[in-house]
């Protein structure tokens, strides 16, 4: 154990999280209240040192705090936003979300890892995030459908993970204060000052983190949601529509649910040209969710301007903030974003009220789009812009998950919604 850890250990031996909770938020690196000052020290009150590590990682905000807790998965370094997510369940899905790419996911949900990973639940090809911040790391895992641990699913993906964190404290200050940078490290040699410096220097504001998890070439998609798993079978009306997703971090079920409502799905990379697109006369275009700062990706916008008019088309998280730059709008980073299954969302046409799963760190401010574009969603929570319509250019999109996973299935019925906009628009044509 070093020095430090011993300073942890003889302040408070009975209870190592009021030990760990930093009492000063000033930019300097000055962690904790008592201090002793050796490590012999412990012998020489007549305590016994701890046999259980009391930390071997160490989280590192750029506000000058340091959480000292325990490391799993993969080791070593690793800097990015640290974002707090409210569901309950739905861990994996949550670790395969390409959207938390350069993020980690604090889980306020207070313990994890009690299911292990299965097979099944697995929303894109690996994980993309930063890393996993949790409070406690359920020491066995039970479940029927578990393949393995958390602690190996995330080792063996190379996902830095720490636990026994007072992930509470963190939350209140990222609400209070906002996103923050931070750092995982398990390298003892770095230095907490090293650390910091990285914290302050990274920035993930304006950086196309997309074209990092899209895929790099076209390919179709067939599977659909398992029959066991289909809550909602009664709106297939067997019509084949032909729908190009455009994949800026595509999760898995989105495309599972466009498949189980009958469509045929072409995937294609986030560059893939709008002509290419059009030259499939495909029937509707869905732009999916995808990581970072939407303003960073100027070309995604470009090709959505370039397909709209052209095609109906339906936006989901990042594509519903590229459509609203495309129509002329403008985005902006919120305080500490949303992410969670239970966001309270009016549906501004029916007045009715959707629990919804959400994602994401930007909005799009409605005071900049042009007149036509209707605001259709609203999250209750904050009033921000949750959903948009241009119905005269059959535009559609949702600032929020439809397809769930994890989450609550209020909204699933969107894709409904979408398969008469491209059925309306063949009519029409
Ligand atoms: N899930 C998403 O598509 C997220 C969109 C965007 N990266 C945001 O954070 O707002």
């Amino acid at each position: 154990m070093g020095t430090k850890a011993m300073e942890l250990a003889v302040s408070n031996p009975l209870c190592c999280f009021a030990s760990r909770t930093p009492t000063d938020r000033s930019p300097k690196v000055r962690a904790f209240t008592v201090r002793c000052s050796s490590p012999g020290a412990a012998t020489a009150l007549g305590l016994a040192e701890r046999p259980w590590k009391t930390w071997d990682a160490r989280l590192v905000l750029e506000d000058g705090s340091i959480w000292r807790a325990k490391s799993f998965g993969a080791t070593g370094t690793q800097v990015g936003e640290v974002v707090f997510n409210t569901s309950l369940t739905g861990y994996q899905e949550i670790l395969t979300d390409p959207s938390y790419a350069g993020q980690f996911v604090l889980m306020t949900n207070p313990h994890i890892g009690n299911t292990g990973v299965n097979f099944d639940d697995e929303e894109s090809r690996q994980c993309f995030l930063a890393g996993l911040v949790i409070r406690s790391l359920s020491i066995s895992t039970s479940n029927w459908r578990c393949a393995e641990t958390l602690g190996d699913y995330l080792a063996e993906r190379n996902i830095m993970g720490i636990y026994d964190v007072d992930t509470r404290a963190i939350t209140r200050r990222l609400r209070q204060d906002g996103s923050l940078i931070g750092v995982l490290s398990t390298e003892e040699s770095k230095a907490d000052e090293e650390l910091l410096d990285l914290s302050r220097s990274w920035n993930i504001v304006g950086v196309d983190l997309i074209s990092g998890v899209s895929c790099k070439t076209p390919f179709e998609w067939i599977d659909k949601t398992k029959s066991d798993w289909d809550f909602n079978s009664n709106q297939r009306d067997g019509q084949a529509f032909h729908v190009v997703a455009y994949d800026f971090g595509i999760k898995h079920n989105i495309l599972r649910r466009l498949a189980s409502y009958g469509c045929k799905i072409t995937v294609v990379p986030s560059t893939w040209p709008a002509s290419e697109t059009l030259k499939m006369k495909p029937d509707g275009v869905l732009f999916s969710n995808g990581p970072g700062d939407p303003s960073a990706v100027p070309y995604a916008v470009e090709t959505v301007k370039q397909i709209l008019g052209k095609a109906p088309v339906f936006g989901i998280c990042m594509g519903h903030q590229l459509l609203g730059q495309a129509l002329g709008g403008k985005t902006f980073k919120m305080k500490f974003g949303h992410h969670g299954g239970n966001h309270p969302v009016r549906n501004l046409r029916n007045g009715h009220v959707e629990i919804s799963a959400q994602n994401h760190n930007y909005a799009v401010d409605p005071a900049s789009l042009p007149k036509g574009v209707e605001v259709t969603h609203v999250n209750l929570n904050d009033g921000s812009c949750a959903g948009l319509a241009y119905p005269a250019r059959n535009i559609m999109s949702l600032q929020y998950h439809p397809e769930a996973s994890p989450g609550p299935h209020d909204s699933d019925n969107v894709f409904g919604e979408f398969i008469e906009l491209m059925k309306r628009a063949k009519q029409n044509a």
